[in-house]
C-alpha cells in the first residue's frame, strides 16, 4: 500500500443525499438511497467504499460523478472536488464545464467495460474519442502517447486494432483503465471494477490499479462488496449501510478494531484458510429504502440494539483518531 494519503482533501462530501423519486398509478415513492453521507478523500490514496447489495454505494458515487439521470435526485449536501472550485457538485456545474474536467480530471471506471468501449470501433478509435481533446498534439503524436500508455499497463499496442468482443473479459478491463488513466487524472472511481473477472485475472488488475496509482500520485474512490478486494488494495476503508456511512478509517485499523457490530460482521463473515467453523449469517435483509426504520437502519438486525437505535439517528463520531463510527453501543448519547 502507498500509505494513507497526502491528508489534502481532492473530494469533500458533506450530508450527501441523493433520492429515487417516482410517481407512478398516481403514486409518489421516494427511495431514500443515500441519505445524509459526509467523508473526504485525499491526494494520493485509495478510499474504499464497502456494503452488501443496495446499500447505496453506486448511487452514491453516480451523485459524486454528476451522473443524475430521473428518477435519481441530488437532494441535499455537496460534493467538492478541489480542481472544481466554486461548484458544490459536478452536477450543478453546466455541461461545458463537466466536458472540461470529466476523463482530464475525473475519470470512471465501470464493472462493464463495453459500457464505455465502443462495441463497433477498434479501441484506437475509443480513446480519440475520449483523450484526443484533452492531451492535444498531431493525430500521429497523440497516437504514441496512446502506444506508450498500453506498454504501462502491459498491454500490446495491436489491441489498439481490435474491436473489443475479440478481446478477453480481463484485456477489456485493462483496456478500461488505460483509458481512464491516460490523462493522468486526479481522481479516478471505480465501481466494482474486477467483480466479474475471475481471481487471477483479478489480482492482476488490482495490482495495475494499485501501480498506476502509485505513480501518478492521483485519488481513487474504489467501490466494491468484496472486503477481501478493500483489506489489499485501500488506504481507507468506509461501510455503508442502508444508505448511510456507519463507520470509517484507515483500513488496516478497521480491519484490526472494527467498532460498528454491521463493520465486525462483515469482517467475520470473511473466509480463512483452514477454517472449519460454519459461518452464522445476520438476521433479517437490509431495509427497503423507500420505508427505512427510524432511528439507526441497522437496529432491526444488530445484536447490541437497545431503545434508543429504534428512534434516535446516532451521530458517525470519531471516536478513535481518524476512525469515525455512528453507533449508539460505541458513543453513548451521540445523536445527530
Ligand atoms: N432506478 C431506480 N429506481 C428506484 N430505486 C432504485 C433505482 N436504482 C437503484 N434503486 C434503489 O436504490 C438503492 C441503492 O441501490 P445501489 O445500486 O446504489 O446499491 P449498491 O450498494 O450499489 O448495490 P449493488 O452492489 O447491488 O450495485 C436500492 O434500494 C435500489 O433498489
Amino acid at each position: 500500500m502507498s500509505g494513507a494519503g497526502d491528508a489534502v482533501p481532492v473530494l469533500q462530501v458533506r450530508d450527501l443525499q441523493a433520492h429515487f423519486r417516482t410517481h407512478y398509478f398516481g403514486v409518489n415513492r421516494e427511495v431514500r438511497a443515500v441519505d445524509g453521507v459526509t467523508f473526504e478523500v485525499n491526494r494520493n490514496e485509495i478510499y474504499g467504499l464497502a456494503g452488501e447489495s443496495s446499500s447505496g454505494k453506486t448511487t452514491l458515487v453516480k451523485t459524486i460523478a454528476g451522473l443524475l439521470k430521473p428518477p435519481l435526485e441530488m437532494v441535499g449536501g455537496s460534493a467538492r472536488f478541489s480542481f472544481l472550485p466554486g461548484w458544490d457538485a459536478i452536477g450543478r456545474a453546466p455541461p461545458e464545464v463537466v466536458r472540461a474536467i470529466r476523463w482530464r480530471h475525473l475519470s470512471y471506471i465501470m464493472q462493464g467495460s463495453m459500457n464505455v468501449l465502443n462495441p463497433l470501433r477498434r479501441v484506437r478509435y475509443s480513446f480519440r474519442d475520449f483523450a484526443w481533446r484533452h492531451l492535444g498534439g498531431s493525430k500521429v503524436e497523440f497516437d504514441a502517447r496512446v502506444v506508450a500508455h498500453m506498454e504501462r499497463v502491459k498491454l500490446d499496442p495491436s489491441v489498439l486494432d481490435a474491436y473489443p468482443h475479440e478481446l478477453s473479459g480481463g484485456m477489456r478491463q485493462r483496456v478500461t483503465i488505460a483509458l481512464a488513466t491516460i490523462c493522468k487524472p486526479d481522481f479516478i472511481i471505480a465501481d466494482e471494477p474486477t467483480t466479474a473477472l475471475d481471481v487471477v485475472v483479478q489480482k492482476d488488475v488490482l495490482g495495475m490499479i494499485r501501480a498506476i496509482q502509485c505513480e501518478m500520485g492521483s485519488s481513487i474512490l474504489f467501490i466494491t462488496h468484496d472486503m477481501g478486494v478493500h483489506a489489499a488494495l485501500t488506504d481507507r476503508l468506509g461501510i455503508m449501510y442502508a444508505g448511510r456511512l456507519v463507520e470509517d478509517g484507515e483500513t488496516p485499523e478497521i480491519f484490526s478494531r472494527p467498532l460498528h457490530p454491521y463493520t465486525r460482521h462483515l469482517i467475520a463473515s470473511l473466509p480463512r484458510i483452514g477454517d472449519t467453523e460454519q459461518r452464522e449469517g445476520l438476521d433479517g435483509t437490509p431495509p427497503n429504502l423507500a420505508a427505512p426504520p427510524p432511528g439507526c437502519r441497522f437496529h432491526p438486525r444488530c445484536p447490541l440494539a437497545m431503545p434508543v437505535c429504534t428512534t434516535i439517528v446516532p451521530a458517525m463520531v470519531e471516536t478513535l483518531p481518524g476512525h469515525r463510527v455512528a453507533c449508539h453501543a460505541v458513543n453513548p448519547g451521540m445523536a445527530t
